[in-house]
């Protein structure tokens, strides 16, 4: 927690210095509202009593000075307030960007012990912001409870103590506000499940689907059902934990009876000035007030700490892995593949599986070959892929490429030498120059490098059936631009890992599934020949035995290892469970 204040006290004046003086000065101004006007009651009754006209003129003055002073800082300073909670928030918001979006591998968001805490932070990020806002008003509203204590001894001395009985309610507030904070992160699983729940049922993409399945009612009941088990353990652990605080709470008020009883004997033996005791009295009728609002904003100021310290929790855990991951001095990426790419006794773990996706693969990916993967379902296809674009860390083994270890590379180095397609592309809802450009940054605006690429995924039927060409808007859920078909959309993203020249190694993970068989030759075609004469790796993840057949190396993996290697006619010739599997699909096309 130490961390999280010191990041809540520091970001505010560290981003904008005047910002951040006009809300500590509107937080202390604000809460001596109460204070300086039972100071005023009390010499008003004070000169009042000594029957002084012209005293009584003048403390009607500065009691509304001193009104409109205090007033005249709130209203004017409100906005700057929410101004410096903005800077914050955007502040934060860049830099949970920055860490989950760049993470060398994909831990951060599959990893559950990380994914759940980003979820935590996704969902409560609203908190940072106003932080130090919250801060200094629980540090102003300390302030006015001290100051009341000091005026209310000047009459009781032992009324000094008064404020110390409200510590119990704050103890018992963080308490259970800790507690409050490990149901949160207990049920973050559920309240993510949720998340996708109400994500499937409201948004563009599943609504095909969940209307055909009729699925809104299943999906609201479900939704409902994770979010209430969510809200159950929260709701009873508030219950439980509130009981302290109340019981603490009712210890205070005992107290400021007690108070009360001694100001007024106080007052009645004469022991003080009149001014003095009504002063006290009026301060002490706001002690409750204060003691709330202490307690409320607790709470709150809690919630900005606990939610800080989740974003730093990410922060540090993002550190950690790039520390682990990116080495030190790393080896320069080799300008061109001389040997190819090898793989040693590789074995790679899911974080929530007892058995591993991938174990003792060996295998030699010589430069300028096209490898294709083929396996059933669940084979290990996309990890082996994935291990090789080195978005997993290999839990054994390593991956050569031309003898260095690709652990020794800088990561985003060894990303910028290769390219990739998925099955399942992101739509990226911007003008297709962009959504293609985007593979190469330094290109994205040069038209004859977007070009060349649509060229390469046999785009130039998408480009020319586009009403504005590369400036026509794509995608219909972020603005009201062209709706693409599946394949079209995979045309797109085909296009965009080809705006990547000469790349060391090329992972296509069944880019052609949703294309035509004429569009998915032309690719194969157009893939391979460039892999051949740029001297890259190849490396085609298909379910077709058509696409596979023309590869120069064929592996064959089964349950995570790799069960034969070969090319199409030796693989044919060993009559293993590539030949089983290639029959099978054969038997539809002849
Ligand atoms: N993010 C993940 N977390 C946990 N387990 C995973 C994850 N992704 C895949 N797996 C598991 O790892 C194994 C290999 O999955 P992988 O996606 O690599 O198979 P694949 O051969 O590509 O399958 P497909 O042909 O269906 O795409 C499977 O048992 C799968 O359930």
């Amino acid at each position: 927690m130490i961390g999280a204040l010191s990041f809540v006290l520091t970001t505010g004046p560290r981003i904008d210095r005047f910002r951040s003086l006009i809300v500590v000065a509107v937080a202390i101004l604000e809460q001596a509202t109460g204070i300086g006007l039972a100071v005023a009651i009390g010499l008003f009754s004070e000169v009042a009593s000594g029957r002084s006209t012209g005293g009584l003129v003048v403390i009607a003055l500065c009691t509304a000075v001193f009104v409109m002073l205090t007033q005249g800082t709130f209203i004017a300073g409100y906005f700057t307030r929410l101004r410096l909670q903005e800077e914050i928030q955007n502040e934060v918001e860049h830099r949970f960007i920055d860490v989950v979006g760049t993470t060398p591998t994909l831990e951060v968001h599959e990893r559950s012990s990380r994914s759940d805490k980003a979820a935590v932070v996704r969902g409560a990020r609203g908190e940072i912001g106003p932080g130090f806002d919250r801060l200094m008003w629980l540090a102003g509203a300390a302030l006015a409870l001290i100051a009341s204590a000091v005026l209310m001894a000047s009459v009781v001395p032992v009324l000094a103590a008064l404020p110390l009985f409200a510590i119990p309610a704050v103890l018992a507030t963080r308490a259970a506000d800790r507690k409050r904070g490990r149901a949160v992160e207990r049920a973050a699983p559920r309240t993510r499940l949720a998340d996708h729940l109400f994500t499937l049922a409201t948004t563009a993409a599943p609504g095909r689907e969940t209307r055909l399945f009729g699925l809104a009612g299943e999906l609201r009941r479900r939704h409902r059902e994770e979010w209430d088990s969510g809200g159950r353990d929260i709701a009873g652990t508030d219950r439980l934990a509130r009981v302290p605080v109340a019981l603490a709470w009712m210890l205070f008020v005992l107290a400021y009876a007690a108070a009360v009883v001694l100001m007024v004997r106080a007052g009645l033996a004469g022991d003080a000035p009149l001014g003095l005791i009504v002063a006290a009295v009026a301060v002490s009728s706001q002690i409750t007030g204060q003691v709330q609002g202490l307690l409320n904003l607790s709470f709150w100021t809690l919630e900005s700490l606990r939610a800080t310290r989740a974003f730093l929790d990410v922060v540090e855990d993002g550190a950690v892995e790039r520390a682990a991951v990116v080495p030190a001095a790393p080896v320069a990426v080799p300008a061109r593949l001389e040997g190819g790419i090898e793989v040693e006794g590789l074995g790679f773990r899911y974080w929530n599986r007892d058995r591993p996706a991938l174990s003792g693969i060996d295998l030699a990916l010589p430069a300028g070959a096209v490898v294709a993967l083929v396996g059933e379902n669940g084979a290990g296809k996309s990890t082996f892929a994935k291990m090789l674009s080195g978005l997993y860390r290999p839990g054994e083994g390593r991956v050569l490429v031309d003898g260095a270890d690709l652990a020794q590379f800088a990561p985003d180095e060894w990303r910028a030498r290769i390219t990739a397609a998925f099955q399942d592309p992101v739509h990226i809802e911007l003008s297709l120059r962009d959504a293609v450009g985007l593979g190469r940054l330094e290109h994205r605006a040069d038209p004859e490098r977007v070009l060349e690429a649509l060229r390469t995924a046999g785009g130039d039927k998408l480009l020319a059936s586009l009403p504005e060409g590369l400036d026509t808007r794509l995608g219909r859920s972020s603005w009201d631009g062209e709706g693409l078909s599946g394949g079209q959309w995979q045309t797109v993203a085909n296009a965009r890992s080809a705006m990547r020249r000469a790349p060391l190694l090329r992972i296509l993970d069944e880019p052609t599934a949703s294309l035509d068989a004429r569009a998915e030759e032309w690719l194969f075609q157009q893939y391979a020949d460039l892999g051949r004469q740029e001297g890259g790796v190849t490396v085609l993840v298909t379910h077709r035995f058509t696409t596979a057949r023309a590869a120069d190396l064929i592996v064959v993996l089964d349950g995570g290892r790799v069960v034969e290697t070969g090319d199409h006619d030796a693989l044919v010739r060993a009559d293993g469970l590539y030949a089983e599997l290639f029959r099978l699909q054969a038997r539809y096309f002849v």
